[in-house]
């Protein structure tokens, strides 16, 4: 193992390593025992751990962690198509490809990098570029912040001489107690688009989201925050994001669950997904010019 900057007295730090496929996966650790692990393929976060070492994200039992498909679980990046909203395969190709470690990222302004972080880089390949033609650099950077809060910066600049547009989204896979115990808080009254429906926009009534069935909506232009109370286990997720108006929430529920190949088929009750993300604006690039997409997630007691 490796260490790649970072400190590595105890103090927490950041190793490299490979996994059984030869794959890189970073390991990031603070001062308190909190960890999370990014792999190369796809900058796919696979796992968020607190001080105690309870997981926070979930991972399909089923997962396949055999490249080029994204591992079912952690926190996928959909670029630069979200869902099947273009000409792509379903959420872009970003996911399914290998990133590399940035060893020299420009600065991130008002981003310190005194805690456990990670920027890796993706370019798109000659082959990615006869199915998507923008020359772009997309700069990931993880990091775990001294309370373990999980913080991830995307930036995608325009290296082309025409303007481009694309779709994201943090596809965050929540570990939860029960699907049923659960609740999303700060989408009240908002509009969304629902993927059931052939994406009509419908506006939602209820205080808070709770869960019954498969849900598959795209809500618009929600605040910078939302919360996931996951009343059995007794804590709320937090989710901060800034540059990314909307926010994806998808449970496949039971009969989805058995149609998907890589998740198990009781495994729709332990987990949620509850996306940052830019889908119903596409974000337009021009020439030289770099958008910033920060999600940031952290976890507190609740009752
Ligand atoms: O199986 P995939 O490609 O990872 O996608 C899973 C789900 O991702 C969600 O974000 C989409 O809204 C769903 O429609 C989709 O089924």
């Amino acid at each position: 193992m490796n260490q790649q900057g970072g400190e590595s007295d105890g103090r927490g730090g950041v190793e490299v390593s490979k996994d059984r496929n030869g794959i890189e996966q970073v390991i990031l650790r603070n001062n308190r025992g909190a960890s999370a692990r990014v792999s190369l393929h796809g900058g796919q976060v696979l796992s968020w751990k607190t001080e105690r070492g309870e997981e926070l994200l979930f991972t399909s039992s089923k997962a396949i962690f055999n490249p080029p498909k994204a591992v079912r679980g952690g926190i996928p990046i959909c670029f630069p198509q979200f869902g099947n909203r273009g000409s792509l395969e379903q959420h872009g190709f970003a996911r399914n490809r290998m990133w590399t470690i940035d060893k020299n990222p420009p600065p991130l302004p008002n981003e310190s990098n005194a805690k456990p972080h990670i920027d890796l880089l993706l370019k798109p390949s000659e082959d990615d570029l006869k199915i998507w033609p923008h020359s772009f650099e997309f700069r990931l950077r993880v990091s775990l912040a001294a309370e373990g809060y999980l913080s991830i910066i995307s930036r995608v600049r325009n290296v082309n001489s025409k303007p481009f547009s694309f779709s994201f989204a943090y596809h965050t896979y929540l570990s939860i107690s029960d699907i049923s115990e659960v609740r999303v808080e700060g989408l009240e009254t908002l509009d969304y688009l629902d993927n059931l429906y052939q994406k009509e926009r419908f506006t939602e009534q209820g205080d808070a989201l709770t869960f019954e069935s498969e849900v598959d909506r795209v809500y618009l232009d929600s605040c910078n925050t939302v919360a996931v109370l996951d009343h059995e286990r007794k804590r709320t997720f937090v989710i901060r994001k800034d540059g990314l108006p909307d926010v994806v929430v998808w449970n496949p529920w039971e009969k989805k669950a058995k149609a998907v190949g890589d998740l198990g088929d009781e495994e729709y009750k332990q987990m949620l997904c509850v996306d940052g993300a830019a889908v119903e604006k596409p974000i337009t690039l021009k020439p030289g010019e770099e958008w910033t997409g920060r999600l940031e997630l952290s976890v507190v007691p609740s009752t």
